[in-house]
């Protein structure tokens, strides 16, 4: 098997919400609303592996979905080249990346995301003491635990919004996904900060038949082969990842019939 790749594809230039789009970058589209949503209440951060890959199922409502695939299509995707550049993982795919500050705020905080990623990210045993009692963690253990798993303070999203059309015959060979360093300004705050990401959003927003994102392990001593973990798309669900020196090799695979939307960014952390 080839080496698997870094991607690349992450325009690693500093991006503050002041900041003017860059020249080579598109114009913003002007996205449909993120309406309807459930109650962030309703959703969940799902531990797939743990400190590794998380879950939301219903992140993003069919009917809202079925509003931004058809929406989406009308941006002007480019299919990228079977043949990648030196370093490059091999993915075949129709793209469209735009730095979007606003839209990555609004995924963000519009949204259950910051919610569960800042308050509701532990399991229930954490609130349970040796004696079983319960008891609740204060807002400085919550922010130290925050910090632990999502590898600093969570900021927000990348505003590197990236999406994936994948028709049948396309996929995204075998890779890792690198962290990146950035300037960040959140919405409420007045001043910037060194951040980067540290977990990959994916959300998807069709089925398909293949396609599925799939999390191979590294062996280690008690399990020598471990079973990879395929994770098939799901309407509206939401995928996390760590990132960078933790990232594990995935890939998505190829689309055997259906189209496979997926629109991603990366959660922003300080650096
Ligand atoms: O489309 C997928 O399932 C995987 C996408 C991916 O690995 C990436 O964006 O880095
Ligand atoms: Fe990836």
């Amino acid at each position: 098997m080839p080496k698997p790749k870094k991607t690349t594809g992450v325009d690693p230039k500093p991006q503050t919400r002041s900041a003017p789009p860059s020249s080579n970058s598109a114009p913003t589209p002007d996205w449909p609303p993120l309406r309807p949503l459930l109650p962030a209440t309703d959703l969940t951060l799902e531990p797939l592996v743990g400190d590794q890959i998380y879950l939301v199922r219903n992140f993003l409502t069919s009917n809202l979905c079925k509003t931004y695939a058809s929406f989406l299509a009308s941006l002007p995707l480019t299919t990228t080249p079977g043949k990648p550049k030196k370093d490059e993982a091999v993915r075949v795919n129709d793209r469209f990346q735009v730095q979007d500050a606003r839209f990555a705020e609004t995924l963000w905080s519009g949204t259950a995301l910051k919610e569960l990623i800042t308050t509701r990210f532990l399991d229930e045993d954490a609130y349970y003491n040796e004696e079983g009692e319960y008891e609740p963690l204060s807002t400085e253990q919550l922010a130290q635990s925050a910090k632990e798993l999502w590898g600093g303070e969570p900021l927000g999203l990348n505003p590197n919004i990236r999406i994936y059309r994948y028709s049948a015959g396309q996929f995204f060979a075998q890779h890792y996904d690198e962290s990146n360093s950035l300037t960040f300004l959140p919405q409420s705050m007045t001043k910037a900060f060194p951040a980067r990401t540290t977990w990959t959003l994916l959300i998807y927003l069709t089925t398909c038949s293949g396609g599925e994102t799939v999390f191979y392990p590294e062996p280690t001593r008690n399990d020598r082969n471990p079973e990879p973990i395929s994770v098939a798309p799901e309407v509206g669900m939401a995928l996390l990842h760590r990132h960078g020196d933790h990232c594990m090799l995935h890939e998505g695979k190829e689309v055997t019939s259906g189209e496979k939307w997926v629109l991603r960014s990366d959660l922003v952390v300080t650096r």
